[in-house]
Formats: C-alpha cells, structure tokens, sequence
C-alpha cells in the first residue's frame, strides 16, 4: 500500500482533504481519526502536522506527503517537490514597524533580532546572504515579538497581508520565498508502484479546476479565426452540423479568459456558445 501524509490542521487541511476526495480517495470522516485506509484504491493517508510531514517523507517511513513549500524547506530533510497542488499559496517575508529599518537589501538585516516560526528557512536565508542576525525562534502570533521588545524585525507568512497591517508592519524588500501546498517524496528515491496513477489523478484534479469545455457553432469560413482562439490543449474537435456551410466546435479553454473568449467568438460570428465545467479528467 501507497502511504501518503496529509495535513491534520491548519490551513492545509481542508483544501488537501478536498482535492484528494475529488482525486477519487477516500478520506477521514471525522477530524480525530489519524488513520484512513483506502483499500480499493490502494492508498493509506496518514494524518499529521504539516511541519512533521517532511520528516515523515525524508526519512522513508512515508512514501509522499503533502505540506507547504517554506515548511519543506524550514525541515531541511531529504525530501523533494513532485507536484505543485495550487493551494495554500503565500509569500513568506521580513517585516517591522516602517522607518525602523535602514532599508530593504539583505546586509541591512545585519545584526538584527529577527522572530519566526521558521528558522530553518531564516538560517538558509542568512547563510546565502552572508549575513549575521539572531534568530529567535517562536511558534506562532510572531507579529507580537516586535512590540514587546523581543524582535527588531520578524519574518512570517503573509496570505492577505491583514494581520501585518493589524499589527502595524509593513513588509520589507522582496518576498523570501512563495510558498503553496506541494506533494513531496524521498529524495533519490524510485517512485514506489502506484504513484504515477496518484499523479495523473492529481494533475487531473488540477486542470478541472483550471479549465472549462467550450461548445459553439460558426460557419465554416469562420472556423480558423474561431479556432485560433480556442486551439484547446491537443486540438479542438471540429464536428458537422447538418446546417450546411457550419460546423460544431468544442475545446477546453482556461477559466479565467472564458468571457473574454467568448465576446471574441461572437465578434468572428459563432453562436450558441455553451460553457460547461469540467469534474474530471486524464490529460
Ligand atoms: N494565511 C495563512 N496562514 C498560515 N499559513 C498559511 C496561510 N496561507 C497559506 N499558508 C501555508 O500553510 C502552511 C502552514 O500551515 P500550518 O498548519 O503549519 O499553520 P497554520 O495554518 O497557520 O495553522 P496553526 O497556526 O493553527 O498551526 C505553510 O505552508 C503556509 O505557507
Ligand atoms: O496575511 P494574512 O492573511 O493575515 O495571513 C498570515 C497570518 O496568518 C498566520 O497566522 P495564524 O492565524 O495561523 O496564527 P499563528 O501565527 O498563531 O500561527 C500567519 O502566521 C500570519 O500571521
Ligand atoms: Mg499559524
């Protein structure tokens, strides 16, 4: 059997139950199990913290996992990303209050108290930069240490930017990393037998999400124009209509342009433009 680590809390939890439900596993009925066995698909998910995942997955007891990009990074294990999975996306960056810091280059960190729940990320950081600060590890509300005297300069995930802005920080310089959920496996590893498939139906998952299926009929001596809007991922599907002189049209175009797409398609003269969701699929 496959064994898969999946986030037990926090703000990977739900969306990595989701995705893999939508995959076609099963997953934990109740938040206390720790433990789901996917028989027929052949798949065990291990519940666990995603900050433990990486180890899980460096050491071998577990085949992959799913955590985020800094925490794989932060655990510094032998473990490597398979597949970016598109959720849990956040930047992780520096942070004071504005005018505290003599500017945004790495070096003007130097000597500085630095507060985060990452210090893995922070020591690699440092290290590439030539650069010495302390770092003072905490384990969460970081955006506290700089007000009570603990932290010149914290560094921590930032999603909407909100806590920052409650806490009256503003960032400084350029993100240190973008972060999002992403499968992992062992490094140097041969992929155990069953994990193509899980692939193909991650990837699956991925592009359902993305894409859309685009039907529309036009007449014949449109179809190139029509086409070139809507070339589709192989190669649209031309079908006859029995009107004559037009053709039925059908491609999967991207989510996020579908309106644009289809005002364009009205303009080179197609019709009855339909727009359906996709649930799943094999690429
Ligand atoms: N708004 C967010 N807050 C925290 N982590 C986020 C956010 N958006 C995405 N993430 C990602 O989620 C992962 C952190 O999850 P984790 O469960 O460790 O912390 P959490 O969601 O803050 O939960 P908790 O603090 O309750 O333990 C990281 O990969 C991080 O980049
Ligand atoms: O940019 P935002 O959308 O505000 O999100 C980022 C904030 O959310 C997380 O904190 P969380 O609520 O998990 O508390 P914690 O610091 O105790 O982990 C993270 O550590 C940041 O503080
Ligand atoms: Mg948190």
């Amino acid at each position: 059997m496959l064994r898969i680590a999946v986030p037990n809390k926090g703000t990977l939890a739900q969306p990595a139950a989701t995705m893999l439900q939508e995959a076609g596993y099963r997953q934990r009925s109740d938040p206390k199990d720790l433990l789901c066995r996917d028989e027929p698909n052949g798949v065990e998910f291990f519940y666990l913290r995603p900050r433990d995942i990486a180890t899980y997955v460096g050491s071998g007891d577990l085949d992959l996992g799913i955590t985020g990009r800094d925490l794989l990074i932060d655990a510094g294990s032998p473990a490597v990303e398979v597949l970016d999975l598109n959720f849990g996306r956040a930047t992780f960056r520096f942070a004071a209050v504005p005018g505290s810091v003599k500017g945004s280059a790495p070096s003007d960190l130097e000597g500085l108290r630095v507060a985060t729940a990452y210090p893995g990320v922070m020591e690699r950081y440092f290290a590439e930069h030539g650069v010495t600060a302390e770092v003072i590890r905490l384990d969460g509300a970081v955006e506290n240490a700089i007000r009570l005297g603990v932290a010149d300069v914290i560094a921590d995930v930032v999603e909407t930017g909100k806590t920052l802005r409650q806490a009256g920080l503003d960032t400084i310089g350029e993100p240190i990393l973008t972060s999002s959920a992403v499968l992992i496996r062992r490094e140097g590893e041969e992929l155990p037998n069953g994990v193509p498939q899980l692939l193909r139906r991650l990837q699956g998952v991925l592009v359902a999400r993305q894409y859309v299926m685009l039907a529309y009929d036009v007449r014949a001596d449109s179809l190139d124009a029509a086409v070139a809007l809507t070339p589709g991922i192989e190669s649209p599907t031309i079908s006859p209509l029995h009107r004559e002189g037009w053709v039925a049209v059908q491609a999967m175009v991207p989510q996020a342009d579908v309106h644009r797409i289809m005002d364009e398609l009205y303009d080179v003269g197609a019709r009855a433009i339909l727009v359906t969701g996709i649930h799943a699929c094999r690429l």
